[in-house]
């Protein structure tokens, strides 16, 4: 090592997003090496709104691998958090810190220890998909540090599965396939772009956030339940999958709206019949999450064709595409008419993210909503139910680019100098 001693500390910052999958991954072939019954598609958020930021440091001083996690330390004893690092360390290459002048050769990386903090910018284990930015960031920044190159293209996804299975899709931008693979080591189950987030720049991406409450059912168990015992969900993999990912990569090459909501639309409904098909059955979906397909469906429905494509993951929050920033405005109009926010809260933090649809909407404070008007397919029909506060929040959001290195400098989460969470020093 360049440096004598223990005095040195290498550190290294990066960002990646969180991804909504419109063609889902639901089950594993293998538990261990996390590998899929059949492909997924997602898309990726912009990072602006929803992603992880992981600062990784090592030192020859610091005495185990240590995680903090949103400003707490957790445990690194995960057989997933294992598997990464394992993976990571075996593929570190000699380099050479231009900030501190360290060399730090291949061989030496086996005995330095890591610290690392990472921190979301929305809610963790809330079914807005965390566990992918996290273990994409984790993977991403590792591989800052260690200098790992890839060997074959795909290779860091294949360790960011290790982590979570749908975290392989948020290292890319845009539109991304992770490809279930044959192998049994499971080195062709990686993820592979289909198309720059810049290809379709469109689309707008509203969640409404149902709840921020940890679920009841985590995917990883969900899954297990469901391939062990839904007859449906291996229908699903063989016979429906296959179609739909050939019919999904052509919709997102031709940015052919109709086609991508219908596909998206299906496929999360499928998705939630082979939990409600797992015995005993899966309620990820709740009121409120089946009111909010109402207002699409109804709304699609009198519009003659698709405005909207709504899919929800392992929870009961909606994620909808608008095909532009117009319909954008249509459907913001649209769930603030319907799940106006309680009283005294600000429109502002009501209404997070991208502002753009919430200014286009010309939408200032709680007392423009008077002026919304009843949506034409609502006018005669019965209405449905209006209550204040039955959604959390509401995120406006873009499809966005992977994961990208930051400047540990100026947005590191750990001190340079002695490698420990900067919040503890304050
Ligand atoms: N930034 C992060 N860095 C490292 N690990 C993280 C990070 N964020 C989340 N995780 C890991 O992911 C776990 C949450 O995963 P979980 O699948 O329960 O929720 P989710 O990913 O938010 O929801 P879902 O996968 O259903 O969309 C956390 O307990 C933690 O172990
Ligand atoms: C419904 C989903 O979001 C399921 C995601 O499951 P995870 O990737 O969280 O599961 P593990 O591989 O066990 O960590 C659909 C999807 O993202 O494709």
């Amino acid at each position: 090592m360049g440096k004598e001693g223990n005095e040195w500390v290498v550190t290294r910052t990066g960002r990646a997003p969180s991804n909504i999958a419109v063609i889902k991954y639901w089950g594993k072939r293998d538990e261990k090496l996390i590998l899929p019954i059949n492909s997924s598609i997602s898309v990726t958020l912009d990072p602006a709104h929803l992603s992880a930021t992981t600062t990784v440091s090592a030192s020859p001083a610091f005495e185990s691998d240590r995680l903090w996690l949103n400003g707490k330390e957790v445990s690194m004893e995960g057989v997933r958090y294992k598997n990464c690092l394992r993976e990571m360390r075996a593929r570190a290459t000699d380099m050479v810190d231009e900030r501190t002048g360290v060399t730090i050769r291949k061989q030496d990386w086996a005995n330095v220890h890591v610290h690392i903090a990472s921190e979301n910018n929305f809610p963790t284990a809330a079914g807005l998909a965390s566990s992918a930015a996290g273990f994409a960031c984790l993977v991403f920044t590792l591989a800052q540090l260690f200098g790992v190159k890839e060997t074959y293209e795909g290779e860091l996804s294949a360790i960011a599965r290790l982590g979570s299975g749908s975290a392989c899709r948020s290292l890319y931008g845009g539109f991304v396939k992770w490809n279930m693979g044959q192998d049994v080591d499971g080195k062709d189950s990686i993820a592979t772009q289909l198309a720059e987030h810049t290809h379709w720049d469109d689309l707008v991406i509203i969640i409404a956030v149902v709840s921020s409450q940890q679920k009841e059912t985590s995917s990883t168990a969900g899954m297990q339940e469901s391939v062990r015992t839904s007859p449906l969900l291996h229908f699903r993999a063989q016979e429906v999958v296959p179609q739909r990912i050939k019919q999904m990569e052509e919709a997102v090459k031709t940015c052919d709206f109709e086609e991508f909501a219908k596909l998206t639309c299906a496929d999360s409904n499928q998705f939630h019949a082979t939990c409600l098909d797992t015995s005993p059955p899966i309620f990820y979906l709740n009121d409120t999450s089946r009111r909010l397909i109402g207002l699409v469906e109804r709304w699609n429905r009198f519009a003659g064709k698709p405005q909207v494509a709504y899919t929800f993951d392992a929870g009961p929050n909606a994620v909808m595409f608008a095909r532009d920033q117009e319909v954008a405005v249509l459907l913001l109009q649209r769930l603030l008419f319907q799940f106006p926010p309680l009283p005294d809260l600000e429109l502002s933090s009501y209404v997070v993210g991208d502002q753009s649809v919430l200014k286009s909407a010309q939408l200032d404070s709680q007392q423009d909503l008077q002026t919304i008007p009843v949506p034409a397919e609502m006018a005669g029909a019965v209405m449905p139910l209006r209550t204040p506060g039955e959604l959390g929040y509401i995120i406006c959001t873009r499809p966005g680019q992977g994961a990208y290195v930051l400047d540990a400098d100026n947005v590191g989460l750990l001190d340079p100098i002695s490698g420990l969470p900067l919040q503890l020093h304050q």
